[in-house]
């Protein structure tokens, strides 16, 4: 029986306020208005940006209840009014920055970085100031235009993007953010050039992506920089040449690698969040053209320094959101590469939960266990 047109009930795990346990709750899921999907969600990661807005420390994250969740997979289950470009049944990996190709920033080539609904995503509704979700009659806010941690989840047609529906979903929902995000930070943002050298600091999955798309664009010496070795023997498997842990050393790590590369690296990649470590990828760029891409989320507050002789000596400091990919144009393509063997996906599942134990990943989360 067709469940278009009417409100869904189904599970969600509700964040109800900063710092506490997700609880999974009995949601209603009301459906899709003008140019908005209902997806039934099957697959989702848990990013290490939902644990830090969780956490109280984004300064956007103040809207709660709120159902967090935003690298997932799913199957379109019904559409709204003037939706033509999926259509119930399409299989769909959710955009937390959506692609509209109209405003200012679709149209300037330069950027990924749609800011059509940026303004409403970020209060956690949809651009009418409403939600699609409500919790024992009260109203719950959307996450980053995606909410993943619900089995049904209301989004805009700009904010999914169709994928081949061979792609097992419980894999290529990684798409959604990490790996694409640091594959695109190394393959485009940077847009590593073959034989440069690579420093990649934070073995996550996203730095371990950021190594993945350096060793896809033949950089020649690949460093694995983190704190925790057992990270380690992943990196070396995605192309990493060289394994560095800070806390083996006496002087700043900046100084250990640039003496160790004869003056530093080509590019450097923060994958921590760590405005610290932010400083030492910057200054551990070659003098007169190594470029440093923070890719990490800082906590509120947080800023970042270097004495401004290091720009004015040649290096660069640059961002990457989503890896500067433009998600309904261009992760269709790298699904594709995953089903071509060309993208590694699979050693990034480390474990598998059901819905109603998400906080043990999340727990995970913060014991590095993941
Ligand atoms: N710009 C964007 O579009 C996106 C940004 N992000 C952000 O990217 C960052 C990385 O995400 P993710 O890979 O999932 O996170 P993880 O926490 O899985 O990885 C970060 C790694 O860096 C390590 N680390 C911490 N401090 C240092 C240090 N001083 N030197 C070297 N390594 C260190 C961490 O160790 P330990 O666990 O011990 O701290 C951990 O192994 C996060 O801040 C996340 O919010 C994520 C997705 C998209
Ligand atoms: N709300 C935070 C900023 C969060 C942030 O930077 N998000 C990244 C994606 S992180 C994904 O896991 C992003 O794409 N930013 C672009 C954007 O427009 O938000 C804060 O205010 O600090
Ligand atoms: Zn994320
Ligand atoms: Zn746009």
């Amino acid at each position: 029986m067709s469940t278009a047109g009417q409100v869904i009930k189904c599970k969600a795990a509700v964040a109800w306020g900063p710092a506490k346990p997700l609880s999974i709750e009995e949601v209603e899921v009301a459906p899709p208005k003008k140019g908005e999907v209902r997806v039934k969600i099957l697959a989702t990661g848990v990013c290490h940006t939902d644990a830090y807005t969780l956490s109280g420390k984004d300064p956007e994250g103040e809207w709660w209840p709120t159902i967090f969740g935003h690298e997932g997979g799913g199957i379109v289950e019904s559409i709204g009014e003037d939706v033509t470009s999926v259509q119930p049944g399409d299989h769909v990996i959710p955009l937390y920055i959506p692609e509209c190709r109209e405003c200012k920033f679709c149209k300037s080539g330069k950027t990924n970085l749609c800011s059509l609904v940026r303004s409403t995503q970020g209060r956690g509704v949809m651009p009418d100031e409403t939600t699609r979700f409500t919790c024992k009659g009260q109203k719950v806010y959307h996450y980053m235009g995606c909410s993943t941690f619900s089995q049904y989840t209301v989004l805009l047609e700009i904010s999914v993007a169709k994928i081949n529906p061979k792609a097992p979903l419980d894999k290529v929902c990684l798409l959604g953010c990490g790996i694409t995000t640091g594959y695109g930070a190394a393959t485009k943002t940077a847009n590593i050039q073959p034989g440069s050298t690579v420093a990649v600091f934070g073995c996550g999955g996203v730095g371990l992506s950021v190594i993945q798309g350096a060793a896809s664009r033949k950089a020649s010496r690949i460093f694995a920089i983190d704190t925790i070795p057992k990270k380690f023997e992943f990196a070396k498997k995605l192309g990493a040449t060289d394994c560095i842990n800070p806390n083996d050393f006496d002087k700043p790590i900046q100084q250990v690698l640039v003496e160790m590369t004869d003056g530093g690296f080509d590019y450097t990649f923060d994958c921590t969040g760590n405005t610290n470590v932010m400083r030492a990828a910057l200054e551990s760029c070659h003098k007169g053209w190594g470029e440093s891409i923070i890719i990490g989320v800082a906590g509120a507050g947080e800023e970042i320094s270097t004495r401004p002789f290091q720009l004015l000596t040649g290096r660069a400091w640059k961002g990457s959101a989503f890896g500067g990919v433009k998600g309904r144009s261009e992760l269709p393509n790298l699904v594709e590469d995953y089903l071509d063997k060309k993208l590694e996906v699979d050693m990034f599942i480390t474990q598998q939960y059901k819905l109603e134990d998400i906080n043990k990943a999340f727990d995970n989360i913060h014991s590095g266990e993941r």
